[in-house]
């Protein structure tokens, strides 16, 4: 969605102007020519940027008092002053009263775009920020119960309290950052922030203002993740893909619970939790270089290690039951029940997306699916790509047409109790109870099939 500007000027060539070279860059720009109007927009719809001359000829209010108007209302929202020549004084007390910067005219296009483009850069990130939150609210808490979830969920519990540094290991998808939104919701900083740095996404160049914030002759031009986290917990979601030289930087914060901000030279003190993640091999990311290892042992006081979808088989009716319900609320219907069928295939697919996955594809299953087939979810209403894909999907009835009798049903049978064991994340007993067999001859079968001792994931027969 593009970023929309609203541009306040009582001048009409300069709105005109302005607007022309923030819509050839791909910004959707409204104009307001005096304070009522500007603040009329405001409410109408929060725009992403406002840029306000402080001089507002025929105004009930100047460009300060606009200024204030807009904090009041939306007090994240972005600022940036224009001010004439005579003026600078008022720009630069705007900036004390919390615009993020100034401009003054005549000014060059290039010059606008760089500080339009700074000013909304952290608009983007807030937009990143309140959507995880918002998604969050809609109650992603740390389903499951299965054994490997339960000693997860005991060891946050154990550690909530004390204020130790968390690392959270496991593939993407697999729940760490929920699980370390669990950890501050049970800590003593529950209320305040939760605030994510998200390694991946910054741009290495932008990544030291992003998080120790930016300040210009001592005055805050904006403030960092650091501080917007003072009090609350800070979660460094992919660590490993943050910038050598930051990391040296976030090292020093860590050992000194102080910064300095970009463009200052005064020590900043915080007190933030560092909750970090990472779904790479850190001992390789050391080896290679790319990772310190005194940052390591610094963030990794407490490791807590998420597994993957596939290692906890027995979660996932809990989840798709979950996600179902969710997804069939939000289009105003009942919550479906689930086949025993389509339920086992969830459960036979090996999830390399984990449970973002899992939500992906209970989202895509109801859209897809008419309205009035909703009631009860079969199997063949499951994407392809948990049916037939190349993790833990059957061959089909199709590559038995080729075999004799006897082949084709050992191939059905080999298919067939691959999933159910699988299923059952290996465990014969249940197995066997699930298909209806006794454990010895269940055992035998699986001899004769020549899948003894088979567990999954492990490959070997
Ligand atoms: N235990 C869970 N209960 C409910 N929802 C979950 C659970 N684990 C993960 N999810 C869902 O899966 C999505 C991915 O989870 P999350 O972002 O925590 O994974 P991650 O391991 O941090 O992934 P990445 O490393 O890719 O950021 C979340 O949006 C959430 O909807």
């Amino acid at each position: 969605m593009a970023l929309d500007i609203l541009i306040v000027d009582d001048e009409r060539d300069i709105r005109e102007l302005v607007a022309g070279v923030l819509s050839d860059e791909g910004y959707d720009c409204r104009t307001a020519a005096d304070s009522d109007a500007a603040l009329a927009a405001v409410d109408e719809k929060r725009p992403s940027l406002v840029l306000l001359d402080v001089w507002l000829h025929g105004s009930a209010m100047d460009g300060l008092e606009v200024l204030d108007a807009i904090k009041v209302r939306e007090p994240d929202l972005p600022v940036i002053i224009f001010s004439g020549h005579g003026n600078i004084d008022t720009a630069v007390s705007a900036v004390s009263r919390g615009a993020v910067d100034f401009i003054e005219k005549p000014f060059e296009a290039e010059r606008l775009l760089h500080l339009v483009e700074r000013a909304t850069e952290t608009e983007r990130l807030r937009r990143e920020n309140t959507r995880l939150r918002e998604n969050q609210v809609q109650g992603d808490e740390f389903t499951g119960n299965s054994a490997v979830i339960n000693a997860v969920r005991a060891t946050l519990k154990r550690v909530a309290g004390t204020g130790s540094r968390v690392l959270v290991t496991g593939p993407a998808g697999a729940g760490k950052e929920v699980a370390a939104r669990l950890l501050h919701s049970w800590s003593s900083r529950a209320d305040k922030a939760f605030v994510i740095v998200n390694s991946a996404r910054i741009t290495p160049e932008r990544f030291e203002e992003e998080l120790f914030g930016e300040e210009s002759d001592g005055k805050l031009i904006r403030p960092g993740l650091l501080e917007t986290a003072d009090g609350g917990t800070l979660y460094l979601d992919e660590v490993a893909d943050m910038p050598l030289s930051t990391q040296a930087r976030i090292l020093r914060v860590l050992t000194e619970q102080s910064f300095v901000r970009v463009g200052g030279t005064r020590n900043i003190g915080v007190d933030v939790r560092v909750v970090s993640s990472t779904s790479r091999d850190l001992a390789n990311e050391m080896e290679e270089k790319r990772f310190r290892e005194d940052l390591f042992y610094r963030l990794n006081v407490v490791p807590v290690e998420v597994p993957s979808l596939a290692e906890r088989r027995d979660d996932i009716p809990t989840l798709a039951d979950g996600f179902f319900a969710r997804y069939a609320t939000e289009q105003g219907l009942r919550p479906p029940t689930i086949t025993d069928e389509a339920m086992a295939a969830l459960q036979a697919y090996d999830w390399p997306g984990n449970v973002r996955q899992l939500r992906n594809v209970v989202e895509r299953t109801i859209i897809l699916t008419p309205r009035d087939k909703l009631e009860k979810i079969e199997v063949e209403m499951l994407p392809e790509e948990v049916l037939g894909g190349k993790h833990g999907g059957n061959g089909g009835v199709g590559a038995m047409m080729g075999a004799p009798l006897r082949e084709a049903r050992e191939n059905f049978e080999r298919e067939y109790l691959t999933v159910q064991i699988r299923r059952f994340s290996g465990n014969i007993s249940k197995t066997a109870t699930f298909i209806g067999m006794e454990r010895s001859a269940l055992h035998r079968k699986l001899k004769l099939l020549g899948m003894v001792e088979r567990k999954p994931g492990d490959g070997k027969k």
